[in-house]
């Protein structure tokens, strides 16, 4: 594998250009000749340290800050100073400081964006705008080679809604998982918010706001602005993966539909959020020797991710089980603000993307309904005696203890995923749902949680059922092939290579999913099954032997390693 040490770079920056240049500055780990190569001798102090030492200056830094967000500040200014030493010391510390960049403390950071600003990062197209996005758009894209952007309009940031222009910061958190567990070059990848308003009046009214201070545009005009951008993609970096992240339960899917088939478009929310959960039911369903046709399954909260996971376990029993869609569909319970999906809640109560899986209305619906017709989660328990229960609803404490012991009553090892982020939106405490069912449950939950005990005295480990256990990896297998769309079969070949690295298949009292501490060898494992599907059913654009695959990935990717410099006066390369 060509590691970046043995890589030699010329640049064309010199002096404090390059210094302060977070893709070339090395700070103290610039060589003495490079020093003086670059102008560099009186700029520095006298030591030149090692990418190592720089990370333990860097770890001690970050320690002696005790606050989540604190340390979240920190690695963000690290970002803004050396993407080497920021990579190479998360890469060190991967499980640790993940939930740091990532869910839970990242909601904090976007949530507090405006008040935490110091420095932008990444594209700010702004609704106002429009007419000059071309221009925007080339003035940080022309020229590069971008195989990867990762936009959001920010309007259903994580569980905590519409964040305006801080979704910028889940772009930029997302691109740089994928830079950590599948070795995207961040210098190929951009991070994108569309500022579209927002309909946050908190946002509105706060005078430090730094985004549009608009109300959230829609309809044709939104749906224009949307697709100047998408465009610009595809006319300038047609080979490139779109990601599209956090958009509000009106446009997610919609935006998916409509750009499916046109370019390698992925929503991570949906399709991200369904293959992983398909891999943790795959396991769950290993340790219960049980298949994934014989589950009934409740999904509370039928919004995008929780229709993104019952199309993708429907999906799953179909080319898994080969059941018929119409027999898989029978499987599914979904609820939502209104309670349980039935014919009888009416259109007005029920989205046209939900339609394919509302439930006919069974005697027990109207006989438990309450006066305005609702079946609520409780009641759906005791008469549907669910043996997966899905969470995906922003709702915190909804599995109730009532809920949880109904369940347990019905089945020897009740399947829970409280999947909602950050952590303090979870449905139910997985310790909680542990002590509930005597340690029969058979746990996930969308961000980290500590171990649980057991009965018997063993720790019961959490697994973290989190799309960024997955899409970097099906990111990477389709953009290294130049796939043309991401497809459906692509998804679940990942989802089962995933599943094939559970825990639990060796040692049933293990987690579900692989620990995040593995998310790097997970990705990877992840990005090969992708890129051998992509090419067996040829939607790749490389034409790779099988047998190449996986050294053709390995030293495609980015590793957080000093290059060595050579000074070039003719221009950057
Ligand atoms: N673990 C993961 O990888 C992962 C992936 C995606 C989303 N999520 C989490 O899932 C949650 C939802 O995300 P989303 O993008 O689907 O948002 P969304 O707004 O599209 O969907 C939320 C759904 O929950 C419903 N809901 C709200 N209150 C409810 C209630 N009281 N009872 C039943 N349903 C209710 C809403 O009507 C909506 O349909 C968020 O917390 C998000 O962080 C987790
Ligand atoms: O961002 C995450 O942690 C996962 C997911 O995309 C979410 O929106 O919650
Ligand atoms: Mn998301």
């Amino acid at each position: 594998m060509s590691t970046a040490t043995s890589k030699v770079m010329r640049v064309a920056l010199r002096g404090d250009s390059i210094l302060t240049h977070p893709r070339f500055n090395k700070g103290t780990g610039f060589s003495t000749a490079e020093r003086k190569a670059f102008g560099l001798t009186g700029r520095l102090p006298f030591c030149v340290n090692t990418l190592e030492e720089q990370c333990v200056r860097a770890y001690d830094q970050l320690l002696v800050r005790e606050e989540p967000i604190r340390k979240n500040s920190f690695l963000q200014s690290l970002k803004d100073q050396n993407w080497v030493l920021y990579y190479g010391l998360l890469t060190r510390h991967l499980k640790e400081l993940i939930p740091i960049i990532y869910t839970p403390t990242q909601a904090d950071a976007i949530a507090n964006y405006s008040h935490l600003f110091r420095r932008s990062e990444g594209m700010y197209l702004t609704f106002p705008n429009e007419e000059t996005m071309e221009r925007d758009f080339l003035e940080q894209t022309k020229g590069r080679d971008i195989q990867l952007f990762v936009v959001s309009d920010a309007e259903a940031i994580l569980g905590i809604g519409d964040q305006g222009v801080g979704g910028i910061g889940i772009a930029t958190a997302k691109s740089a998982i994928y830079t950590l567990l599948a070795g995207i070059d961040p210098s190929k990848a951009v991070s994108v918010t569309l500022d579209v308003g927002t309909d946050n009046q908190g946002l509105l009214n706060d005078p430090l706001y730094v985004g549009w201070p608009n109300k959230r545009i829609r309809g044709a005009a939104y749906d224009r602005f949307v697709d100047k951008f998408v465009q610009l993609v595809r006319k300038h970096h047609p080979h490139s993966l779109l990601h599209f992240e956090d958009f509000g339960i009106g446009n997610a899917k919609r935006l998916l539909d409509l750009y499916h088939d046109k370019h390698a478009v992925f929503n991570d929310d949906i399709q991200g959020t369904g293959a992983v959960t398909l891999a943790a039911l795959t396991s769950a369903v290993g340790v219960t020797k049980s298949k994934l046709s014989d589950q009934r399954i409740v999904v509370y909260g039928a919004g995008t991710a929780g229709l993104g996971i019952t199309r993708q376990l429907r999906d799953g029993i179909m080319a898994i089980d080969r059941l018929s869609e119409a027999d898989a569909n029978k499987k599914f319970f979904l609820l939502d603000r209104f309670g349980l999906i039935k014919q009888s809640l009416g259109s007005s109560k029920i989205r046209p993307d939900v339609r394919e899986f509302v439930r006919p209305d069974a005697e027990w619906a109207d006989a438990s309904a309450n006066e305005r017709g609702e079946v609520g989660l409780l009641e759906v328990v005791k008469k549907v005696k669910p043996t997966v229960l899905v969470g995906c609803s922003t709702q915190a404490g909804a599995f109730t203890e009532e809920v949880v012991k109904e369940m347990a009553k019905h089945t020897e090892r009740p399947i829970i995923f409280p999947l909602s982020n950050p952590s303090r939106l979870v449905e139910v405490h997985p310790s909680d749902a542990n002590d509930w069912t005597g340690g029969k449950a058979l746990l996930a939950t969308g961000s980290p949680f500590p171990p649980c005990k057991q009965p018997n005295g063993k720790e019961y480990v959490i697994a973290e059922c989190n799309n960024a256990l997955i899409y970097p990896g099906l990111g990477y297998g389709a953009m290294i092939t130049q796939a043309s769309i991401m497809t459906d079969t692509m998804i679940i070949a990942g989802a089962r290579r995933l599943a094939s690295l559970s825990p639990a298949l060796k040692d049933p009292d293990n987690a579900l999913l692989p620990d995040f501490s593995e998310a790097k060898h997970v990705n990877f494992e992840v990005a090969v099954a992708v890129a051998e599907q992509a090419i067996t059913e040829g939607s790749a654009g490389v034409e790779w032997r099988k047998e190449d695959i996986r050294e053709k990935i390995r030293e495609n990717m980015w590793i957080p390693e000093y290059a060595k410099f050579v000074y070039d006066e003719r221009g950057e390369k």
